[in-house]
């Protein structure tokens, strides 16, 4: 009886996959009458598709292209895989494609996250709209992060949130995690930037946003708000974050006298958009900036810290201008003038991937010379395999800032690959902040620190981008012997 029931089983499974096989082979014919196949690419197994071999690839710091490679090899730079549930989703790795894709915003594509995401990070964020209040939105952050704005208000208070940080991690021989540590004050700025809370004054509601730190691990992720799991962690860090959120527009409301700068205060004072609005476009803004940033900036320390050829570079170009500001104050100028900064920050951003994916959705049947992809299909635009691929840059896994000396010092890249920030019109209106946060953050830190590692850590890209161990390092001053 029991053999009897394995061998229906056995059969069961057999008729199971052969018919998905035979799905699976029909749909790489030509799609519709358009003459033309689906990309190619593989089903993987029904369900569970080719999800555990892709992230095992991605989070593999020796060859996080692994899993595209051998696809590629196959089925060319754009092909059809089996990820997240869904055997409708074509994985772009042709920087030619994925650009296309990201250009076409809004007309052939649309930006689609996750439902995990979206329940997180709210139905009103600018990362979830689309069509004309997303350009409302973006227009409206693109101008307060403009660079004329931000040369001349900005750098003052993020040097000088910085330095206070900072303060914190002196002393001889100080052990700590940098990544938490570059967590913290990248959350101080930020607060000061979209609500005005100030690390000298208000810390007791900094820390109330250190919810925020919950929300990434909530955004890929299954969506059921079982106690304890990711994404109920996330879903209580939204409600903390925007119940903070409308207390501060409350309060604009009511003291309009209040001279503040602010991106809530501008908002509220410009009346564009009501107030649900609002929230969830701070709200999207603290979820855009903070990860973000600070893995940018504790990923730049890893490198430097691993290639001391650089480091002593940054030292030299950081050295020189500390002995040639007599108070110390860094001007736009200055930050412009820094030259091997600059490469620094986009080797770091190339080889970090700090933002290593973005996800799209086909708005109608997107034909090509090669294939056709048919309306609502998701599409990944895996920008890490871009920026690791040996055909776009040579030796890719070695941090090589020595590779953009050709490159402008303020403006993205003259290189058509280099994707860190997006493109088309979802492009990053935090590029200019982001950008200038980093120098400073750079300028500061070699300034005042020298460091070593505590012990060996390696970065990790799925479902964000972090350091394994925290980034353990051993600081003392640069003064001291
Ligand atoms: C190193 C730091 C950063 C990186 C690598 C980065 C990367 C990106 C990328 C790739 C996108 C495009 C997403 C898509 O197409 O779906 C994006 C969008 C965005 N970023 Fe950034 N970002 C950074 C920092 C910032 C900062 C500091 C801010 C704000 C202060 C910011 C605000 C935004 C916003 C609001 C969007 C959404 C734009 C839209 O959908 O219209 N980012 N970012």
């Amino acid at each position: 009886m029991e053999a009897n029931m394995q061998l229906a089983v056995a059969v069961a499974v057999v008729v199971v996959v052969v018919a998905w096989r035979i799905i699976s082979g029909k749909r790489n014919g030509n799609y519709k009458d358009y003459n033309l196949p689906l990309p190619r690419g593989a089903t993987g197994w029904p369900l569970i598709g080719e999800t555990i071999p892709f992230l095992r690839a991605i989070n593999n710091p020796r060859n996080p292209r692994k899993f595209v490679e051998e696809h590629e090899r196959k089925y060319g730079p754009v092909f059809r895989a089996n990820l997240f549930g869904t055997s409708k989703t074509v994985v772009t790795v042709d920087p030619e494609f994925s650009k296309y894709v990201l250009q076409n915003e809004g007309r052939l594509f649309h930006s689609k996250y996750l439902l995990s995401m979206r329940t997180i990070i709210g139905k009103y964020s600018i990362l979830a709209v689309r069509g004309e209040l997303q350009r409302k939105l973006h227009g409206t952050v693109n101008k307060f992060l403009s660079a004329e704005k931000l040369s001349s208000e900005s750098i003052a208070y993020i040097q000088n949130i910085f330095e206070l940080g900072m303060k914190k991690w002196e002393g001889h021989n100080r052990e700590l995690h940098l990544q938490e540590e570059i967590h913290k004050v990248v959350l101080n700025l930020m607060a000061k930037k979209l609500i005005d809370l100030n690390p000298e004054e208000d810390m007791k509601e900094i820390n109330k946003l250190r919810a925020l730190d919950d929300l990434a691990g909530a955004i890929v992720t299954v969506p059921l708000n079982i106690p304890g799991s990711p994404f109920s962690r996330g879903i209580k860090a939204r409600k903390t974050v925007l119940q903070k959120i409308h207390e501060c527009i409350k309060e604009r409301k009511e003291h309009p006298e209040v001279i503040r700068n602010d991106m809530l205060t501008h908002l509220v004072k410009d009346g564009s958009f009501p107030e649900e609005i609002i929230a969830d476009l701070i709200m999207s803004l603290f979820f855009a900036s903070y990860e973000t940033s600070s893995k940018a900036l504790t990923f730049a320390v890893k490198f430097l810290t691993d290639t001391p050829r650089a480091l002593e570079e940054m030292r030299a170009e950081h050295d020189a201008l500390v002995s040639s500001k007599g108070d110390g104050k860094l001007t736009w100028d200055d930050y412009a003038s820094m030259k091997f900064t600059h490469w620094v920050i986009k080797e770091t951003l190339r080889l970090g991937n700090v933002a290593p994916a973005v996800f799209r959705e086909a708005a109608q049947d997107i034909k090509t010379k090669d294939f056709v992809i048919p309306k609502g299909w998701a599409i990944l635009v895996l920008l890490n395999g871009t920026h690791l691929d040996d055909k776009n840059y040579s030796d890719p896994l070695t941090f090589n800032p020595w590779r953009w000396q050709d490159e402008p010092a303020l403006e993205l890249s003259k290189d058509p690959w280099f994707l860190c920030f997006g493109g088309g019109a979802r492009f990053c209106p935090g590029y200019h902040f982001a950008k200038l946060e980093m120098a400073l953050f750079l300028h500061s830190f070699i300034s005042k620190f020298r460091w070593e590692a505590v012990e060996e850590d390696e970065l990790h890209y799925f479902p964000y981008t972090y350091m394994k161990k925290g980034l353990p390092l051993r600081l003392s001053p640069r003064d001291s012997t």
